[in-house]
């Protein structure tokens, strides 16, 4: 059985709209924090520097998210992360949002290793094997 990683996350009063509900942006900084939590959990980071010109970084790709059902503010989200692919270069993760046990919101993102050089456009590289390797008990079949 693959693991999937669980966090949880408050829906702040700032995260919602006019009409009250979280606004749909929200829920790709719900998705970006669970993966960075995600990856913390295993020692990791989104940003790993190896001295002053060079590091490691994971943008982003591709961004999805179908909604259910709204939330409103103070509302806690349970968030579950799954990864779908891993690639040579990229990691595609699934978002499952559920509310007190309802559906919310099922969302996806590829993130892409790459090597950040000031000065210079990120270039995509292999994910070195040891973050492979944390990462593979969490690719879903
Ligand atoms: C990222 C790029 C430099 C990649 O260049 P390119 O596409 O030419 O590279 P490859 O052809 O070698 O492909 C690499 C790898 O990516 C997969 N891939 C490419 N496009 C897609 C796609 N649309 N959907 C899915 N997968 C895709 C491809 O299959 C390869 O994977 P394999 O595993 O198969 O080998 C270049 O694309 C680029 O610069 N893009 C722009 C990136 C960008 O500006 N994104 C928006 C902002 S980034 C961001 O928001 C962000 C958020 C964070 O939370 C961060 C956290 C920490 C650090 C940085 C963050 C961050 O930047």
């Amino acid at each position: 059985m693959p693991e999937v990683f669980r966090t949880q996350r408050f829906v702040e009063f700032s995260d919602t709209d006019m009409a009250g509900i979280a606004h749909f942006s929200a829920f790709f900084r719900y998705m970006e924090s669970a993966e960075h939590a995600l990856l913390r959990s295993l020692g990791l980071s989104v940003f790993q520097s190896h001295g002053d010109d060079l590091a490691i970084s994971f943008p982003r790709v591709n961004a999805e998210c179908d909604y259910a059902s709204p939330v409103r503010c103070e509302d806690v989200l349970d968030i579950e992360v799954a990864i779908t692919r891993l690639g040579g270069k990229s990691i595609t993760y699934r978002f499952e949002m559920t509310c007190g046990g309802v559906e919310v919101a099922t969302g996806a993102m590829t993130s892409v290793c790459c090597r950040i050089e000031p000065g210079k456009p990120p270039v995509a590289v292999p994910l070195p094997d040891e973050i492979a390797e944390k990462l593979r008990p969490f690719v879903a079949g």
